[in-house]
């Protein structure tokens, strides 16, 4: 029996690394690792790489692997020299004090141009504006910045080459959430970019889905000028006679929608330190309101999605105040009645983005004596929470993006672990679920990349698809119409 080909997918995401190495034929998981990130809305990237080479090295190495590719958190600004140095900690996604840079930049354009333009209306979470709060209030940073990437694209780079920051590569997927760059026409706006930053940095060269970022040679990590390559490559479990090819890498969300296979009509709604709500479609979506930001996807077409601040974090709080383990809080909340008995969360612990509140904070409605107990508060937590993502929903229903949808909907990220979110979702959401077998997603949809690398097929390979359960409930317009109501009070 030959030996099975193995690629391996990254998700570098905002909580953790995982790697997961994977049959490149049939899919099947060959072994995975995984590795914590540092808490916090700005990081230096040298964090992203130590977890990855402990992911990798949890993983058992990459040594007998033929192709990888990068998955990683979208939008953060990794700011490099011209000599490829980071120039300050990274801006991540979630930080939000380039929020009035964001309004600065659509009163400068206005909200419809920046959609045509880059199919997104700006808010923090942009790269673009990190870049203007950089220019604004960091000036010799910006001066010193002479490419501008993200976190995948950072992470590729560093096996690749990791000095000549003419090298730089991404994807559409990632580009997609720049705030420069169009998935329309598949071309940089640098008038858009020098407008955000007052500069021109270099940017990465845009790759197409099956495109190679580069290979990773035997003695890539000597030629990249990395200190003590040996111990790099060691690190990474790399023999010193390994080449290694890598993917051209994605947004994380993108890479999920690959790895689950979803066509078009399908919603995936995801539930990790972000929630975001997406699907696929064959034209560039612009949304004037800014609500559905209009992405490219890991295939070649387009990925609306609806993004929250508030997701798996807001459960992790709940557990938090409550003193109890996750497990408890799932308990407690599906011990109570829907709805509550009328306490209502608000969900925007860490400001929102969707609705754009950046200041806003939490807010718990309609405390009575008979509704103050662990088990209410358990479930106002998971119901609002759930309520900010069928909002989401219900802006990508109404945008027009679905053909003849929402068919499917997938429930997937570490929120979807937890029994009370799969069992109430469809009720708030108002339609069936099905949660997929857990499972590291995004991850996945990079192995499958890098498989498809391998293939070199004119479609993404066609592994078995994960089991998946069904949750139905019957709809809750009521419960939906009161947090409505809480939130437009609290905004
Ligand atoms: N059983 C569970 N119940 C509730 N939340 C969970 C459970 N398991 C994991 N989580 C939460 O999921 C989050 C991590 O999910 P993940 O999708 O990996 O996030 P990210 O991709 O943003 O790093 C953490 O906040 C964690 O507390
Ligand atoms: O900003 C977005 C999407 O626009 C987020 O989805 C980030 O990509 C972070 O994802 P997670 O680490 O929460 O999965």
């Amino acid at each position: 029996m030959s030996t099975p080909r193995l690629v391996a997918g990254v998700d570098s995401s905002t909580q953790s690394c995982k790697v997961v190495i994977r049959d490149a034929d049939t899919g099947a998981l060959v072994r995975t690792g995984t590795a914590p990130h540092p808490d916090g809305t700005e990081v230096h990237p040298a964090a992203w790489w130590d977890a990855l080479c402990q992911a990798a090295a949890a993983a058992g190495g990459l040594g007998d692997v033929a192709a990888l590719s990068i998955a990683a958190q979208q939008h953060g600004m990794v700011c490099l020299d011209g000599d490829g140095s980071v120039v300050r900690p990274a801006l991540l996604w979630n930080d939000t004090r380039s929020a009035r840079a964001a309004s600065d930049l659509v009163a400068e354009l206005g909200a419809k141009e920046w959609a045509e333009a880059v199919g997104t209306v700006p808010v923090a979470s942009f790269t673009a504006t990190k870049l203007r709060w950089l220019a604004d209030h960091e000036p010799a940073h910006a001066d010193r910045t002479a490419a501008v990437c993200l976190p995948h694209d950072w992470l590729t780079w560093r096996l690749t080459d990791g000095r000549d920051i003419s090298t730089l590569t991404t994807d559409r997927s990632d580009a997609s959430g720049t705030g420069y760059w169009s998935p329309a026409t598949g071309q940089y706006r640098t008038d858009l970019l020098e407008q955000a930053f007052r500069r021109t940095p270099l940017v990465p060269r845009v790759l197409g889905p099956t495109e190679r970022a580069g290979v990773l040679e035997p003695t890539g990590f000597a030629a990249a000028g990395l200190l003590n390559a040996g111990s790099a490559r060691a690190r990474l479990g790399l023999a010193e006679t390994d080449p290694l090819m890598l993917a051209a890498g994605a947004g994380d969300n993108a890479a999920a929608a690959l790895g689950l296979g979803v066509r078009p009509g399908d919603v995936v709604v995801s539930i990790g330190t972000s929630g975001t709500v997406f699907a696929v479609c064959d034209t560039p979506p612009a949304d004037p309101t800014g609500t559905v930001a209009g992405f490219a996807d890991a295939t070649g077409r387009f990925l609306p999605l609806v993004c929250t601040l508030n997701a798996a974090r807001v459960l992790d709080a709940g557990r938090a105040l409550l003193g109890v383990s996750a497990g408890e809080l799932s308990r407690l909340a599906l011990s109570a009645p829907a709805g509550a008995d009328g306490l209502t969360l608000i969900p925007y612990l860490e400001g929102e983005r969707t609705p754009n509140r950046p200041d806003a904070s939490g807010e718990l409605h309609g405390l009575r004596l008979a509704n103050s107990t662990p088990a209410h508060l358990a479930r106002a937590y998971v119901e609002g929470m759930l309520c900010g993502l069928a909002d989401g929903l219900d802006a990508l229903t109404g945008l027009g993006v679905l053909s003849d949808g929402p068919g499917r909907v997938f429930l997937i990220g570490g929120g979807a672990r937890s029994e009370a979110v799969r069992a109430i979702a469809p009720a708030i959401l108002g339609r069936p679920v099905l949660v997929p077998a857990p499972a590291e997603y995004v991850a996945n949809g990079a192995a499958a990349q890098a498989a498809w690398l391998l293939s070199g097929g004119a479609e993404p390979p066609r592994w078995e698809a994960a089991d998946t359960e069904l949750f139905e409930d019957q709809p809750l317009p009521w419960l939906r119409e009161r947090y409505r109501e809480c939130r437009d009070r609290a905004l």
